[in-house]
């Protein structure tokens, strides 16, 4: 069994629990469900803005824990404060050590879109997402059919949401391709042994149709690496762990920015 399967199998408990606790009648009717989202790709291609969606990680499967002491709506305020495009929560508790309040307090200080960072697996995972704050849901290839992705994509933009669809390789961008999607994220991380590569993102980026925003996902620490990736047509960069590893994750992507 790989990572990924058993964090699917736990993923089913979880919102089987969470169904039964809050059913999506009562979802629809929090304060944030009624919102505008707001829009990844625009706040990608502003001017102002680095591309960076900066990923607020306290502990990861690969490195156990990264963070236990930064607060949540510190951390993401600094990553808005120096020009992220976009700020990532994980929610997901037994795997990440993330939370939904994690990603309503997020949204408590953002101006910027918020992703759930999730293994989307049910559509009311997706309500949920809309209902704590987020503006972006994404869907993970490797843990889902071609059906639903199309249907689950579907549902997130019925709400105004933001799909990211994460693929690893070109057998999975080429079944999940639907135009209910907003942006393709090529993860540099094989989410079965962990090893990282950002060949994956120069090997897919030209099979990836020019009218999707184009992000590269995972293992990224350098500025430079941006700056090459940007050459070869990635818009937005996913990064988590090179900002959480250090004691100021704040300072960590200020001093990063300024070498773009
Ligand atoms: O990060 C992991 O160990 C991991 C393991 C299994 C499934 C997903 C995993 N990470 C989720 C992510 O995609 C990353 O948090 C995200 O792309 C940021 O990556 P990084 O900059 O390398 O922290």
């Amino acid at each position: 069994m790989t990572i990924l399967d058993k964090i699917v199998a736990k993923k089913k408990i979880e919102v089987a629990a969470a169904k039964a606790e809050i059913s999506l009648a009562e979802l629809e009717k929090y304060p944030l469900y009624d919102r505008t989202c707001y829009a990844l790709n625009e706040s990608v291609l502003h001017a102002d803005r680095t591309g960076i969606i900066a990923e607020y990680k306290r502990a990861s499967p690969s490195k156990g824990v990264i963070n236990a002491v930064s607060s949540v709506q510190e951390v993401v305020k600094g990553y808005q404060d120096a020009g992220a495009s976009a700020v990532s929560v994980l929610t997901d508790p037994d795997f990440f050590q993330g939370s939904l309040a994690d990603l309503t307090s997020a949204r408590e200080v953002l101006t910027i879109p918020l992703l759930r960072k999730e293994f989307v697996i049910d559509t009311y995972q997706i309500a949920e997402a809309k209902a704590y704050g987020a503006d972006i849901i994404l869907l993970i290839a490797a843990c889902l059919t071609s059906e639903e992705i199309r249907d689950f994509s579907s549902y997130a933009k019925s709400l105004g949401l933001n799909v990211l669809l994460e693929v690893h390789n070109e057998e999975e961008l080429n079944r999940s391709i639907f135009d209910t999607i907003d942006a393709i994220g090529v993860n540099n991380r094989n989410l079965k042994d962990f090893s990282v590569s950002l060949d994956h993102s120069y090997d897919l980026v030209n099979k990836i149709p020019d009218r999707f925003i184009k992000v590269s996902e995972s293992g990224i620490s350098d500025p430079v690496t941006i700056r090459e990736l940007k050459q070869v047509g990635y818009q937005a960069f996913l990064i988590g762990e090179n900002f959480m590893k250090t004691d100021d994750p704040m300072e960590a992507i200020q001093a990063f920015v300024k070498e773009l």
